[in-house]
């Protein structure tokens, strides 16, 4: 085994569902998190900006606990590990931070003892992790993936972008747990809502993968998860009513929220008109927003490798200004 000095990896954030495809399907966005790790004789955290704010900084660390998940998959002792970390993906908002930490502390711990895992093999660890496979799916391999999860073993299709598919992200200011948003779900559903739900996810991959924009309205409607954790975000059930109207293409939930998400035809002139409708809708229910426009990203995770002289936040700066 090679042993690395240091391994610098990218990560972008994802929005799992897309309305109907709960659990399966997910989407690549560009927000990102920067992860290094190097050997070290004791575990030191540096953590930067507002995001990391209340992480642990010791072994219970999700980075650490994952990368020595590596280490022991292939047989390898790295018991202690200088970590540091910068994100721009808002936590527990319904943009995979959890997910982007995990493929990140997967990819970079085995870049650093030489890659003997093999993406497969990474994608079920993170599966494994994140409990579904929509999120970290997206955050390994970019683009959009459709996944299947069996409890051990996933199988995915990634599937490019489309030309022309933008979105519109309404993060609000207030933080909801993925845990919290599966406790609002009913332990069963009805057969007519488990159909409507598999045929709008099947509708809405081919019509991704066929680049027809048009029918994502129809086919990011859902039933199965969408209507209980509606009370969970004040302004939700207005938006997937009459978001449409407004511009978008179609509207759902991000993740489990509280973040909404409308995909966007980028040459529609209406996406500023949506913008407000968007903004001054959660605004209205007392919920303060930022509202980001953003293009789906074609590449997962990526490892920076070890040879600038730049320290990791000059690497950062440089990264966020280029
Ligand atoms: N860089 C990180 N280091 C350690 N823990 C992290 C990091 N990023 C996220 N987490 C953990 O993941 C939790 C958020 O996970 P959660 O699944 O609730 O939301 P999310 O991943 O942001 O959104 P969603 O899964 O709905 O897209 C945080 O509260 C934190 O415990
Ligand atoms: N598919 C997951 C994504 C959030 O982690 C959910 O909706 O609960």
């Amino acid at each position: 085994m090679s042993l690395s000095q240091v391994v610098r990896v990218k990560v972008p954030a994802s929005t799992a569902n897309l309305g109907p495809g709960f659990d399966t399907l997910g989407m690549a966005l560009p927000l990102y998190s920067w992860l290094e790790l190097r050997p070290s004789d004791r575990t030191v955290f540096h953590l930067h900006g507002d995001q990391m704010e209340g992480l642990p900084q010791d072994k219970s660390n999700l980075i650490y606990k994952v990368s020595q998940m590596v280490f022991q998959e292939a047989g390898v002792s790295v018991p202690d590990l200088e970590i540091s970390m910068y994100s721009d993906i808002p936590l527990t908002r319904g943009l995979g931070s959890s997910a982007s930490a995990i493929v990140g502390a997967l990819a970079a711990a085995n870049a650093l003892i030489g890659s003997p895992l093999p993406d497969a093999k990474l994608f079920h660890m993170a599966t494994a992790l994140e409990k579904h496979p929509d999120n970290v799916g997206a955050s390994l391999f970019g683009g959009i993936v459709a996944a299947a999860w069996d409890g051990t073993h996933a199988d995915y299709v990634r599937i490019a972008p489309p030309a022309h598919l933008e979105t519109l992200v309404v993060i609000p200011d207030f933080q909801l747990s993925t845990t919290k948003a599966r406790e609002a779900l009913p332990a069963q559903v009805k057969l007519e809502d488990a159909v409507y739900n598999i045929s709008r996810s099947s509708l809405l991959t081919a019509a991704l993968s066929a680049g027809r924009l048009d029918l994502l309205r129809e086919a990011m409607k859902d039933r199965i998860h969408q209507p209980y954790r509606a009370p969970l975000v004040p302004g939700m059930s207005k938006i997937l009513e009459e978001a449409q109207k407004q511009g978008a293409l179609g509207v759902a939930l991000s993740g489990a929220g509280p973040t909404m998400i409308a995909f966007v035809d980028n040459r529609d002139a209406r996406i500023e008109q949506l913008r407000v409708y968007l903004v001054e809708t959660m605004e209205a229910e007392g919920i303060t927003v930022s509202c980001l426009q953003l293009s789906p990203v074609a590449e997962g995770v990526q490892v920076l490798g070890d040879k600038s002289d730049r320290t990791f936040m000059e690497m950062i700066r440089g990264e966020i200004t280029a």
